[in-house]
């Protein structure tokens, strides 16, 4: 669409932005602005790409430590091409029919394929949105328009071939070796997903641990884990980087040494798109942490605009831009103004990490317990000491729970083993409810022999 358009809304972003406009605001014109692939980072490259690959390589570890049951299976080959097919012939389609829907099937909704931008308010006090072909002038603006992945300029400007989440996992080929430069959410999924399906991996932390931001228990066995079945460098710093004569890639390192491989992933985290909208032309403000500013029902500093999901959110979380955006379509509803607006509920947001074993965690690390002066209790709970641990033949999984001592309140919950994120979500629902360790251990059953047995003895092991 070309020309000036007047709407009641605009939506920057078609992740989770994409969901406010529901038949309560038929009544409003709405436009939604998209520069990339309709459906936002979670559908297209994140969340649910990336598992679906973790499943296949489920599918194969378990196939690989068949053994240890007593049943000799082995992975013959590895179909990538099929893998990829399968994933994205299922994702695109997706994509493809939500724009259809808003485009086709939505008569208040206009959809704009295109970057845009704040230049602005008219005499009026609308937001003048811009795009390379369209001006809209908006009273209301959302921005969710989320984060990109970062690359160190060591990496960016060396001209070396490299991928980063948005493309590694429409490779042509199975690489043989696999580079992963960082270590956080992305290169330990990653890394699972290609090092299960036969690549080799090297993976380069700049720190002392992978997935330093867990708890320290958690980072600490995760890392041993890890060294035991990809090539782990730690305290690592990248000075260069190469594109070699046989299609490879070669990474450099301070101390003189270098690895080389096929293939270069840079997972080096998000930064916020915020930077991108010229916010200063309409006094929207940024953060020090580069996120737009807004307060806890999602409100900016400028009258009429909100902010929601990783753009403005300290959490880059699918789950919690989903809350974010229940709670900014709220409080469009009620008004700006309105004295009932809904807030953020951050208090206790959950996290898992499908990597091999996964994690999960909820709450404070036991770190972090301790500087706060918190007078707690902590269990350590092996997999392995629980039915369902033996029957799997677990050796290295744990859940570590955090109490305070004598209220029983629960505090944390840090979980390594199989299916952690669907064991943890006990402990999410009793710290957001309020449910002290005492009574979640006693105050139901747990049935016998299942997974979260392991959470129950976790519980029953606290000292209050
Ligand atoms: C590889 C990977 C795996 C992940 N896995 C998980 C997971 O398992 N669980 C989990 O909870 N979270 C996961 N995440 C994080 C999750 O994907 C994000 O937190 C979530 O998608 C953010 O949603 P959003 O709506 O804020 O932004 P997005 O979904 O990123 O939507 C923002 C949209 O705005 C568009 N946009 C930006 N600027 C403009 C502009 N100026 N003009 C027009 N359009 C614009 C972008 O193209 C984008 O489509 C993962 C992320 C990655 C990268
Ligand atoms: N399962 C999930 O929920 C999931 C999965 C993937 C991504 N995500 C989200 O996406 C975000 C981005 O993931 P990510 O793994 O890219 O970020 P991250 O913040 O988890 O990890 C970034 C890693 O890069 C390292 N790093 C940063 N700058 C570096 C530099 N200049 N040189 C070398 N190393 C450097 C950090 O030390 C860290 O290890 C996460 O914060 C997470 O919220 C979530």
């Amino acid at each position: 669409m070309t020309g000036t358009q007047l709407v009641d809304l605009a939506i920057i972003g078609s992740g989770s932005g994409n969901s406010i406009p529901d038949e309560r605001f038929d009544d409003r014109t709405i436009a939604i602005f998209e520069e990339g692939v309709y459906g936002g980072t979670c559908l297209n490259v994140g969340c649910i790409p990336t598992k679906m690959f973790v499943y296949a390589a489920e599918v194969a570890e378990m196939a690989r430590h068949s053994d240890r049951y007593g049943v000799h299976a082995r992975v013959e080959s590895v179909d990538w091409p099929a893998i990829v097919d399968r994933i994205f012939g299922r994702i695109d389609p997706i994509s493809a029919g939500g724009k259809e829907y808003r485009v086709d099937r939505c008569p208040n909704i206009t959809v704009y394929s295109a970057h845009v931008e704040f230049d602005g308010r008219d005499d009026d006090g609308r937001y003048r949105l811009v795009t390379p072909d369209a001006v809209v002038l908006a009273t209301e603006v959302v921005i969710a328009a989320g984060s990109r992945a970062t690359v160190p300029p060591i990496i960016a400007e060396c001209g070396v071939r490299y991928h980063t989440s948005d493309d590694v996992m429409r490779l042509e080929r199975l690489p043989e070796r696999l580079i992963i430069i960082g270590s956080g959410y992305v290169a330990a999924e990653f890394a699972h997903v290609f090092g299960a399906l036969g690549t080799q991996v090297s993976i380069i932390a700049r720190g002392p641990a992978l997935l330093r931001h867990l708890d320290a228990d958690i980072a600490a066995r995760f890392t041993e884990i890890a060294a035991e079945k990809w090539d782990v460098h730690l305290d690592t710093h990248v000075t260069g980087a190469v594109d070699l004569p046989d299609g490879g890639v070669r990474v450099s390192f301070e101390d003189g040494t270098h690895v080389d491989g096929d293939a270069l992933l840079v997972a080096t985290g998000r930064k916020p798109n915020g930077d991108r909208l010229n916010l200063g032309s309409v006094g929207v403000t940024v953060n020090e942490h580069g996120r737009v500013a807004c307060d806890r029902h999602g409100r900016t500093d400028a009258t009429g605009v909100w902010a929601l999901g990783d753009v403005s959110s300290p959490y880059q979380l699918k789950h919690v831009a989903n809350h974010e955006e229940r709670v900014v379509q709220a409080n469009l509803l009620k008004g700006w103004d309105a004295d009932d607006l809904v807030a953020f509920d951050h208090r206790f947001v959950p996290a898992a990490v499908f990597t091999h074993p996964q994690i999960a965690s909820v709450g404070l690390t036991e770190t972090r317990a301790r500087d706060l002066g918190l007078d707690i209790t902590v269990k350590v709970q092996a997999y392995g000491d629980v039915a369902y641990g033996w029957a799997m033949e677990d050796s290295t999984g744990f859940c570590k729970l955090i109490a305070e001592r004598g209220t029983g309140r629960l505090l944390g919950c840090h979980i390594m083993g199989p299916q952690a994120p669907t064991v943890i979500q006990p402990v999410i629902q009793a710290m957001s409810f309020g449910l002290n360790a005492s009574d979640m251990a006693r105050g139901q059953y747990w049935i016998h022999p299942a997974m979260p047995e392991v959470l129950e003895n976790a519980l029953l092991g606290l000292e209050l």
